[in-house]
């Protein structure tokens, strides 16, 4: 059954897997196997959850928690919110308004949203539908002048953050939607890329830290590495003057087995030792689990599915009713916690059982 696009009927829906609920009922079975699977055994995808349930948190009692306050400064920019939207491409599969939506959405919130290469809608058109910039998410294709050209319509629609996807120098073993991505890649409007030479390969077996050193020759842009996961990359990243690094496993969809994104944020938050921001995505389900992150030292947190669920049960309303769901938990999580603001939190409220 699909529900109807309204606010009230968002309303009624309580949490992420009510969301959760309501898109699967919303979704053709391919692309629900799409947007939900993993690779392989889908071990790592599962992992992204489990390990946040392996954590608990440590309250601290008696602290004026009257005024929460959830925002921060990252890149020079002012957010209201830590949590921020993850790229996820082809989101005109997800609802016809894919990306325009989501970025409303955001921009409504206040919260920012970062845009895939393989974005159904080009970075331009997000721009202009939601008078918000997003961060430019970047898959680079083999052909060097036409990443150029991509880099080139970011920075034109105003972008100041470029995401680099680093884990996926091939396409992970995605058995639950067999050649569903492929199909989408050969198939689906890609905003981003139209008119560009080459544009049809979207990953690049050959990439090196090399390529870190082309792009911050072509941009001025803020270069986030999205995808690091072990503190040996995490310094090599810092030896680069890379500005950020996004801890994750790319939603349990590229290697299997690989370990749960929670359980790799502090090697890379103690390489980093402070020099730039590390954010994390993958697992985050519940404003606990975003609080966990921040206090093990995330910046930041990225959601990729759960606005999804969103996006496919109500458009603009159901992206912005999974934003104001988490965004309500994260401020009360935090008032139960005891950390009225996010620079209270440290290592210290999280605890094994
Ligand atoms: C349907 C789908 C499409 C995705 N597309 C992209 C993409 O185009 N670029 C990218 O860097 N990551 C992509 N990701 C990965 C997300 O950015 C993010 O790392 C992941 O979804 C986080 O895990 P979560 O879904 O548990 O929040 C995609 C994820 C999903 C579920
Ligand atoms: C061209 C690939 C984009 C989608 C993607 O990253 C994913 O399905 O995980």
């Amino acid at each position: 059954m699909t529900q109807p696009n309204t606010s009230a009927s968002m309303q009624a829906l309580l949490n992420l897997r009510e969301l959760e609920r309501a898109a699967a009922a919303s979704l053709a079975p391919e692309v629900w196997a799409y947007l939900q699977g993993g690779s392989d055994d889908m071990v790592t995808l599962g992992e992204n959850v489990a390990a946040f349930g392996r954590r608990f948190l440590r309250p601290r009692r008696l602290v004026d928690v009257s005024a929460p306050d959830t925002s921060l400064e990252l890149f020079g920019e002012r957010l209201a919110s830590p949590i921020l939207l993850a790229p996820v491409g082809f989101q005109g599969i997800f609802h016809p308004e894919g990306e325009l939506a989501s970025a409303r959405a955001a921009a409504a919130r206040g919260q920012r949203m970062i845009v895939s290469t393989v974005s159904t809608y080009s970075v331009a058109e997000v721009v202009a539908a939601s008078g918000q910039v997003p961060w430019f998410q970047l898959y680079t294709t083999p052909v060097r002048a036409t990443t150029q050209a991509l880099i080139g319509r970011a920075e034109d629609a105003g972008c100041q953050v470029l995401c680099l996807t680093v884990d996926a120098p091939v396409f992970g073993n995605r058995e639950s939607h067999g050649t569903t991505l492929l199909e989408l890649n050969a198939s689906s409007r890609k905003g981003n890329l139209e008119g560009l030479d080459g544009a049809s390969a979207v990953v690049d077996a050959s990439l090196t830290w090399e390529f870190v050193d082309w792009l911050r020759e072509r941009t001025r842009m803020r270069i986030v590495l999205k995808g690091i996961v072990t503190a040996e990359d995490a310094t090599l990243a810092r030896e680069r003057g890379v500005d950020g690094l996004i801890v994750s496993n790319h939603g349990g969809r590229q290697l299997d087995r690989g370990r749960a994104s929670i359980d790799c944020l502090a090697e890379v938050v103690s390489a980093v030792e402070g020099h730039m921001p590390v954010l994390l995505d993958g697992g985050i389900r519940r404003g606990t689990d975003a609080i966990m992150a921040l206090a093990l030292g995330a910046a930041a947190v990225c959601v990729g599915r759960p606005f999804v669920w969103g996006l496919a049960a109500g458009g603009q309303a159901g992206v912005e009713r999974a934003l104001e769901v988490l965004q309500a938990e994260l401020v009360r999580g935090l008032q139960l916690v005891g950390a009225p603001t996010l620079d209270r939190l440290d290592a210290s409220f999280v605890g094994p059982r």
